[in-house]
């Protein structure tokens, strides 16, 4: 008997959803959220005070979902005011100007910050982060590249856009990835589905990175003491080698600490007899 299926495909229920913006003030939160809502750029700065609060329908797959966005003042002033919107949010668009150095390095504060208004039993596993290197079209200016905040991004398990809110490059993608993962985090009952955690390296290679380009001079790098001997340089480079290879490593900005690596072992062994 043939099944009695039905002739136009069914659009599923439509939701509801919360999301909210952090970031560094002037970091361009507003502007993302105009660009992607308005169509429009806004050059000059107007603070946001306290907090924005918009309505907006979009359409993601077959799904229609209203999204409430709470778009936070970035400025330390208003604590008081936006820590108590953090509860019951679905979503994080985390917002830093990849020309402002501290912008980037703030990014752990603002997630410290939205921990500590969750509380212990505040799950920050089960909301969907991107982050959003922002005013990308300033190249001149720039000082936190790419592999660098994805490395950050992609460690943690958030997505990561390269974005303009001046041009619009990045933000309809960024919105349409975010909105999805969000659908997907609610189908699969407010858990992050599984396949969202697989980064596909791990945090020892990425902490390694980090380090790596954090480094002072080539003992550092490579983790040895000045004047270590030529095998105890060589035993350090393997380790790292083994660890970063691009063969084997697929982290944010390994290429680049591989080769920094290979220099390091290199200008070291020059002057070790
Ligand atoms: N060139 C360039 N400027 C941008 C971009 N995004 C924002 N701006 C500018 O940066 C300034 C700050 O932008 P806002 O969106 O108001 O920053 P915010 O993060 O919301 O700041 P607060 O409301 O204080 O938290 C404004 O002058 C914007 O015009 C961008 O992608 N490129």
């Amino acid at each position: 008997m043939e099944a009695n299926l039905p002739k136009r495909k069914e659009t599923r229920k439509s939701m509801r959803i919360k999301v909210i913006s952090m970031g560094n003030a002037e970091a361009g939160k507003s502007c993302i959220i105009k660009r992607y809502c308005e169509k429009r750029f806004v050059p000059k700065y107007l603070a946001t005070i306290g907090i924005d609060y918009g309505v907006t329908k979009v359409q993601v797959r077959d799904r229609e979902i209203k999204v409430n966005i709470f778009d936070m003042a970035g400025h330390p002033f208003f604590y008081e005011v936006r820590n108590e919107f953090y509860k019951d949010t679905q979503g994080v668009i985390l917002v830093y100007d990849v020309g402002q150095k501290e912008s980037f390095e703030a990014l752990d504060t603002w997630l410290a910050e939205m921990k500590q208004e969750l509380g212990p039993h505040g799950n920050i596993e089960n909301i969907v982060f991107v982050v959003c290197a922002n005013k990308i079209d300033c190249t001149k200016h720039r000082c936190v590249d790419e592999s660098e905040g994805r490395l950050w991004a992609e460690s943690r398990g958030f997505l990561y856009f390269e974005t303009s809110a001046q041009t619009g490059e990045g933000i309809n993608e960024m919105f349409q990835t975010f909105y999805s993962a969000i659908i997907d985090l609610c189908d699969n009952g407010g858990k992050r589905p599984a396949m969202g955690m697989s980064i596909g390296f791990t945090k020892e290679q990425a902490d390694t990175i980090r380090r790596i380009r954090g480094s002072k001079d080539s003992w550092d790098m490579l983790g040895v003491k000045p004047g270590a001997t030529r095998d105890e340089v060589n035993k350090a480079y393997r380790k790292l080698a083994v660890l970063l290879h691009p063969d084997k490593c697929v982290a944010p900005g390994s290429e680049d600490a591989f080769k920094a690596v290979v220099n390091a072992r290199t200008a070291l062994l020059k002057n070790i007899k």
